[in-house]
Formats: C-alpha cells, structure tokens, sequence
C-alpha cells in the first residue's frame, strides 16, 4: 500500500536557529490513508515541525515530503488542523467560526454566499456529532474550553479534509472532558474514515486513540520507535484501566525516558 503521507529523509533547520542544530534530521515516517498516527516525544523534539512539514506550512531543507501522491510545494488543502488553543473569533457565533475556512479554500469560497444554508447545515450536522447540537448561534465565549475545543473540530473538518492535524488539541482540558473528547474524536475517526496525526504529550492519549504510536528522539528529532496498537476498535475507556493499556503506556514511557536520555 502507497502511504499517504510520506516524509522522507526530511532535515529541517529553522531559518531563525540561533545554534544552527536542524529541529528534525533524517526524520522518515509514513502514514497510511485512513490510519489515525500519534507522535509522541520530549518537549521540543520537533513534533510541531513534523505537523508544519506535513502541511506544508514549512518546506524541508533536505528530504522530500509527500502527501496524497505530490510532493508538498504549498499549504496542503487537503489539510484540516486543531491546536491546543481553539483560537475561535469572539466576534463571530459558533457556527460562523466553524464555516471561516471555506471562506479560504476552494471550490468551497466560490460557492458559500450562494449555498450558505446548505454549509450551515453541515456545520449543524458537525455540531451534533461532537454532542454540541443546537450550540451554533452562541459565542465562543458562551462556551466552554472543552465546547470551545469540540467546536474547533468541527471547524478543522468542515471542508472535508483528507487528512486531519491535531497538535496537542486536548493539552488544556481538565482529565475528565479531556476523556470525553478521546471519544468524539474515535468516533468522528470511525464515521469519516479521514488519516489522523496527532501529536500529543499524552501517552495514555495516543494509546488509546491510535492505530500507531511513533516516538521521536531529542532535537534534533527523528522516529527512534513505533507502536502498533492492536486493541480492537470500536474502543471503550474501560480498556484504559486493564493491565494491557498499562503495558503498553509503560513501554512507551521508557522509549521517552529513552530519548531524553540521548538529548
Ligand atoms: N520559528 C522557529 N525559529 C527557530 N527555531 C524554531 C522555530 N520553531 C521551532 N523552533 C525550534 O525547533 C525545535 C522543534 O520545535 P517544535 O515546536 O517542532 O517542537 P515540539 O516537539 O512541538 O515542542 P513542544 O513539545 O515543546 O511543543 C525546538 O527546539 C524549537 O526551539
């Protein structure tokens, strides 16, 4: 099977650098369509660089980054993205946030003043599915972190993209709504069938959600493990607590340990 998501041999250094050491170096991984990948690492491994590189909001200095079949030359379209900080306009309501970026992409831009009711109802559509129906004329700060947090996921599928980022989105959520929202996104992950890369510090998180599990080294950042995660889908939180789950976090914990060491 092609993968769908091809880094190859990627060094990257940041223009602004001071020390000049690459944030990623050889850094090869490859994602197949529909699988949900976690990335997990130390603190400035370059996980967020791997996420700018794929969506080509960064281009490599060496190495070649392939997505969907084409080497990533521009901001990658197919490309939906949530972060730890929602970032939603205070100015716009719920559902206007969630429709901003097909004011940006095509064919959708072309097509939205025109067929506006027909977005808005997918945006309500969205809503529900993350348990927020009936929530898209409130204001973002009408909501909750967490709400505020499903809302942005809505906002990242809206285009129906390919392939989904997500850089650390659940970091500033208490335990319990952090858990909550493992779920929605299991659930939107098994409903639209979308490749997922998730980066997280979570390790029970990326355990949980994901088909693979890839650790990166200290800067600068390479894969140094992977992890297939062979829990049989659809999965509920009850298998957080099982000694498996346990395991498998403990063993992804001394690969951390691991690269820490080596920084
Ligand atoms: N715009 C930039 N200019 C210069 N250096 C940068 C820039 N962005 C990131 N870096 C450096 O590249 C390295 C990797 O950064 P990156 O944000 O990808 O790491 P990360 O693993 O996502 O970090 P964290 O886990 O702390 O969120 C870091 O050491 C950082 O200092």
């Amino acid at each position: 099977m092609k993968p769908f998501v091809d880094i190859h041999d990627v060094t990257h250094v940041y223009a602004r650098a001071e020390d000049g050491v690459p944030a990623v170096q050889n850094l090869t991984i490859r994602i197949n369509e529909g699988e949900f990948a976690a990335i997990v690492g130390p603190s400035g491994c370059g996980k967020s660089t791997l996420m700018k590189l794929a969506t080509g909001l960064q281009f490599p200095r060496e190495g070649t980054v392939i997505v969907d079949g084409k080497e990533v030359g521009a901001p990658v379209k197919l490309a939906g993205m949530a972060f730890q900080n929602p970032t939603m306009l205070p100015w716009r309501t719920t559902v206007d946030n969630i429709l901003l970026p097909l004011e940006i992409v095509e064919p959708h831009r072309s097509r939205l003043r025109k067929h506006k009711a027909e977005y808005v109802a997918k945006a309500e559509g969205l809503l529900e599915q993350v348990g927020l129906k009936g929530q898209g004329h409130k204001y973002p700060w009408q909501l909750s972190g967490g709400m505020q947090q499903r809302a942005s996921l809505c906002r990242a599928l809206i285009h129906e993209p390919k392939l989904l980022m997500l850089d650390e989105p659940f970091g500033a959520l208490d335990s319990f709504t952090r858990e909550e929202l493992w779920c929605v996104m299991r659930d939107l992950h098994a409903a639209r069938k979308v490749t997922i890369i998730l980066v997280t510090h979570d390790l029970r998180e990326a355990a949980f959600l994901a088909d693979r599990v890839f650790c990166m080294s200290a800067r600068p950042g390479h894969i140094v493990a992977e992890r297939e995660v062979t829990f049989p889908r659809p999965r509920d939180l009850e298998i957080t607590y099982t000694p498996e789950f346990s395991e498998l976090v403990h063993e992804l914990r001394g690969h951390i340990a691991q690269a820490r060491k080596a920084a």
